[in-house]
């Protein structure tokens, strides 16, 4: 008889059907084991249904959780630290060949891996190319000022939504304050300290919030959510809007969805120009095994785990989404078969490129904050108040930084007195 453990994900719509054939490739490829995969929909209700199952002794074996959760569940104690659960079921696993950047936002401050890197992204600027030529934009948008200027010809050449955003905080707020060397919080963004304070409404962050809001005021940016009928990334691919920004997890469903013929392309996100850019952060979400389940479980999800760290699972999972390969021997085999030479996938090399751009800084290593789901979505609702009901932008970038400061400050007590890593 099979052993069948339980493996929750976040991911929704083409990214969770692709999570679905790697669980069936799994129990193809062996005769012990059934994983059963089951989508949350949605990352944040994937780590509050973890941590509400958990209590109630109901947890999957396997959870997917993304990068704001990490600091939540490294601290709760739930799980099985991966280099543990390897070494436990007799897996000899080099450890050296994720890639470092990746490796280091799911690792101690002693570098032990605690959860199983698997999905890992950063922010990308995505553009229309053909609509570019079509309005003339002889120069790439790589900086916010080529933005602004795309979108104005854009404009003059009858496209509606020259830029389409959200109320995302990733790429706004946490990928733009990285590149722009420009903290989140203090505190290294929280690595230094649960004492730490958000920052947001003092950085350069908030000249750039008064820029968007200039430009929707002229009808420039777009604001596109699904409450308003259409995200960001079906107005780009049904070409409502030319501009996005989104993660590059999102650029094989682009691909396969942008009638054929249209071209487009990615490029890092812009940068304020005069702007020394700094490297972008690791998003996307790792894997945990969590505590608490049948000791038999662990084996099938070690093996789980094992699989799919395999080369050609992880070129499998990068080509088929868009997701960056997570080791170096899957990223090597991906170069070795010309996968990065063809059109489209030469600008995903650059998503690479991007969070590789400078060695890591306080500013640039992550962000490692307590409940801070919680968080973005503070600072979510008070973008949703500037555009949507034309709230001053200093005052509510204050309330929800106060807002924010109370969140960590709950999350400190909490967990008062112990190690943060
Ligand atoms: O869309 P993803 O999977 O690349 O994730 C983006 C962010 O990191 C989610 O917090």
């Amino acid at each position: 008889e099979k052993t069948k453990f339980e493996f929750w994900y976040g991911l929704s719509g083409d990214l969770g059907d692709r999570v679905q054939d790697a669980c069936k490739k799994f129990n193809d490829s062996q005769s012990d084991f059934e994983i059963l995969c089951t989508s949350q929909n949605g990352y944040d209700t994937t780590l509050q249904n973890t941590i509400a199952a958990y209590r109630a002794k109901k947890q999957p074996a396997i959870t997917q959780i993304y990068d704001a959760g990490t600091l939540d569940l490294m601290l709760s104690k739930a799980f099985i630290p991966a280099k543990q659960l390897m070494a436990d079921n007799g897996y000899k696993i080099d450890w050296n060949n994720y890639f470092g950047g990746i490796a280091n936002y799911y690792a101690t401050a002693a570098g032990e891996l605690q959860s199983f890197p698997f999905n890992s992204s950063t922010a990308m600027f995505y553009y229309n190319v053909s609509a570019f030529e079509k309005a003339g934009i002889d120069f790439k948008p790589d900086t916010w000022e080529h933005v602004e200027e795309a979108a104005r010809k854009l404009k003059a050449a009858g496209f509606e939504c020259p830029l389409g955003f959200n109320f995302d905080t990733w790429p706004l707020l946490e990928q733009f304050s990285a590149i722009h060397n420009q903290p989140l919080a203090t505190k290294a963004n929280g690595y230094e300290g649960l004492d730490t304070e958000v920052v947001f409404n003092k950085t350069k962050f908030v000249d750039h919030v008064k820029f968007f809001k200039k430009m929707q005021d002229e009808k420039l940016f777009v604001v596109k959510t699904k409450q308003l009928g259409m995200d960001i990334v079906p107005a780009f691919t049904s070409q409502t809007c030319q501009m996005i920004q989104t993660s590059v997890a999102d650029h094989g469903t682009v691909g396969k969805t942008l009638p054929e013929g249209v071209k487009w392309d990615v490029a890092m996100l812009p940068v304020w120009k005069g702007t020394e850019r700094k490297n972008s952060l690791v998003g996307g979400a790792s894997l945990w095994v969590m505590a608490g389940r049948p000791a038999a479980e662990y084996k099938g999800a070690a093996a789980f785990l094992n699989f799919l760290a395999q080369p050609d699972m992880v070129q499998w999972w990068s080509t088929v989404t868009g997701y960056i390969p997570v080791t170096k021997t899957g990223f090597d085999a991906m170069k070795a078969n010309g996968f990065y030479d063809k059109a489209p996938y030469k600008g995903r090399e650059l998503a690479i490129a991007s969070l590789t751009y400078t060695p890591t800084s306080e500013n640039t290593r992550g962000i490692r904050l307590g409940s801070f789901t919680q968080i973005r979505k503070e600072v979510s609702t008070s973008l949703e108040a500037i555009f949507m009901q034309n709230a001053d932008v200093q005052k509510e970038l204050d309330q929800a930084a106060e807002r924010s400061n109370a969140i960590l400050r709950r999350f400190e007590k909490t967990y008062a007195g112990q190690k943060l890593n």
